[in-house]
């Protein structure tokens, strides 16, 4: 989305100061400070607490990278080539109605929006194969099937056949989604099951907790992602509104398919590569703004012969 290469895999990008790894400290710790700066007496307004100097300086950081990446962004923008079809952020680029801030804003919400959000969707996938082998047999098999060798590239007749780990992820989101609904400020006073509720009140939906109920989805609390494969004995179609883990409406999640297309990608190509085992007791989450693992993330990946 940034069209440059933040190359997070690379040797030194592994570094404790590099780049990447002051990035990801810095999402966590925004992610960390904002419900608390939120709720409860503001004294922030007032002077700056520690809380509030740990978020600005996050931040602050944040913003210093996406300053660089734009500049570095702009000087090659200059030399493209003009027949090929513009990116995303060539196409604000070229727009007269954002300025250079607006468009800084947009790539510090990138980096907070994509850093722990799949990060954390993908553990829980992970481990819900881990733990689950006849599942993690099952997207095996499908692997094999749609990917001929171990380094086969996935390619986009693969990914629209990989209809069973499409499912797997689904299952995964439904169980473990990164945010416990969608929240928004009313514009209109609304009644929700008799109860009036004024404009201007923040709602927040759980869908959280509705994907967890038995009376939506038998057997809640069971990994099962067949439920979500047309024509399968344990397929029922579910409300359309209960399962949103990527929001709602205009402002839903921006980069849902590049998200959901590269945790498929990986899934695929881990399976067909590896045994996934786990190694701990039972992973929960723990809600900060989103929801993160509340342990350690303990894998292991065997090599398949
Ligand atoms: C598993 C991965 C992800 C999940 C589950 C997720 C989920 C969400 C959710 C629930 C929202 C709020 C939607 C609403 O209020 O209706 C959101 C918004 C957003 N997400 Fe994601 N997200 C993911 C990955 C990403 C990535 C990789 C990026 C960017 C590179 C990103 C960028 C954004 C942005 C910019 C918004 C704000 C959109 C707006 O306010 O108009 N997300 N996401």
């Amino acid at each position: 989305m940034l069209d440059i290469r933040l190359d997070s895999f690379s040797y030194h990008e592994h570094q404790k100061h590099s780049r990447t790894s002051r990035l990801i400290k810095a999402a966590y710790v925004t992610n960390s400070c904002i419900l608390k700066t939120d709720n409860g007496p503001q004294l922030w307004k007032k002077f700056e607490t520690p809380l509030y100097r740990k978020l600005r300086k996050s931040q602050e950081y944040m913003e210093d990278v996406a300053i660089d990446l734009l500049s570095l962004k702009m000087s090659l923008f200059k030399e493209r080539d003009k027949y090929t079809p513009l990116t995303l952020l060539e196409t604000y680029l070229s727009s007269p109605e954002l300025d250079f801030k607006d468009i800084i804003g947009v790539i510090c919400d990138f980096l907070l929006a994509g850093i722990d959000t799949t990060t954390y969707t993908t553990s829980f996938l992970l481990y819900h194969l881990a733990i689950n082998p006849e599942v993690q047999h099952k997207a095996y098999e499908e692997s094999l099937k749609l990917l001929k060798t171990p380094q086969s590239a996935v390619t986009e007749d693969v990914l629209k056949e990989a209809v069973y780990t499409k499912a797997v992820l689904k299952e995964s989101l439904r169980l473990r989604p990164v945010s416990v609904g969608i929240g928004r400020i009313l514009q209109n006073e609304a009644v929700f099951s008799t109860y009036p509720v004024p404009a201007e009140t923040v709602v927040v939906s759980q869908n959280q907790i509705s994907c967890r109920l038995d009376k939506y989805f038998e057997c809640a609390d069971k990994f099962l992602p067949d439920r979500w494969i047309k024509g399968h004995p344990l397929y029922k179609q579910a409300h359309p509104f209960l399962l949103l883990p990527f929001g709602h409406g205009p402002r839903s999640c921006i980069a849902r398919r590049l998200a959901e297309q590269n945790m498929v990608i990986l899934t695929l190509k881990v399976v067909r590569n590896y045994k996934i085992e786990w190694a701990g007791g039972t992973l929960d989450s723990r809600s900060l703004l989103i929801n993160k693992p509340d342990g350690p993330i303990l894998l292991t990946f065997k090599k398949r012969e």
